[in-house]
């Protein structure tokens, strides 16, 4: 039985992203809180909306415990909005923590930084080595989308949406941050990969430690250039070499040399993290 928008009241609003409105929602019949997320479809092309549709069906086969989940859609043709209903997460998202640490002069602990590192990995794995095939990159990791749940674990959220964006009217054309997590072969126009994914994994567990991007720049190409470098400033002191050396491999400027997931997850030192963390 598909849901309907009276099945639900909403809450809140959480806020807008480069897609739509974000809110918090409970629904009727068990009081369970939610988030939708309204994306108007009206100004979409017929390839758009193809696009649109095949994205949703991607994120509802989706299902992993660090992923967030998807729940249903509601489509309203009077108004053109699609709700794209899923898992609320209590947490909020790491740029909320970053932002709050960087105000406060604190920082994250080191365990709650390799247990980010571990969990988002594992999200990526899920994405990168889908059983039925294709795999999907997430192409847009950030910490605005990586969301935690009430005991702090991870819940990587926005997939595919990110693909959507791109369609020529919409609200992400204009709605652009600086792309600190660019990757040196999009710097250098070659594809997209997995390594890429890795690569912004890299940069956003040295956000979450440095409080700071590792590569910053006033201009696009003074960014291009210090990223095309692979040069950094180490994490704070504070933090343990094995952290430093782990986010190194993932920032690598050399494609083939960045571990992939499994590199990653049979790291030594992710090991020994992921048995003292159980
Ligand atoms: C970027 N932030 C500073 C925005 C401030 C807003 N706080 S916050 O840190 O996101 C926050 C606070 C409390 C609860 C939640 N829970 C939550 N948020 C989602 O998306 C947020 C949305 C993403 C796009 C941009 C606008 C916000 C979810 N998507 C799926 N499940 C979700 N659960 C989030």
């Amino acid at each position: 039985m598909p849901s309907t928008l009276d099945d639900f009241e909403v809450i809140s609003t959480i806020g807008t992203g480069s897609y739509g409105t974000c809110k918090k929602i409970r629904r009727k019949k068990d009081g369970k809180i939610m988030v939708w997320k309204e994306m108007e479809y009206g100004t979409m092309t017929e390839s758009e909306k193809q696009m649109l549709v095949s994205e949703v069906n991607l994120l509802r086969e989706l299902r992993h415990q660090h992923i967030v989940r998807y729940h249903d859609r509601i489509i309203d043709r009077s108004r053109a909005i699609i709700y794209i209903i899923m898992e609320y997460c209590q947490g909020g998202d790491l740029d909320t923590i970053i932002v709050q640490n960087r105000k406060e002069g604190t920082h994250v602990p080191e365990d709650f930084a390799w247990k980010i590192l571990i969990q988002t990995t594992l999200a990526l794995k899920e994405c990168h080595q889908r059983k039925n095939g294709k795999a999907v990159l997430h192409r847009d990791l950030k910490p605005a989308n990586v969301f935690l749940d009430a005991e702090s674990n991870v819940k990587l959220g926005d997939f595919g949406l990110a693909r959507v964006l791109h369609h020529e009217s919409s609200f992400a054309k204009t709605y652009v941050g600086t792309p600190y997590y660019m990757s040196p072969e999009l710097v250098n126009n070659q594809s997209y990969n997995e390594k890429s994914d890795i690569w912004s994994l890299g940069c956003m567990l040295y956000e979450l430690c440095a409080l700071v991007p590792p590569f910053t720049a006033s201009n696009q190409s003074e960014l291009n250039r210090k990223i095309r470098t692979g040069d950094f400033p180490r994490i704070p002191s504070q933090y343990s070499l094995e952290l430093d050396l782990i986010i190194r491999k993932m920032i690598q400027v050399e494609v083939i040399r960045r571990p992939n997931i499994d590199a990653i997850l049979a790291d030594p030192l992710i090991q020994r993290k992921q048995d003292s963390l159980a």
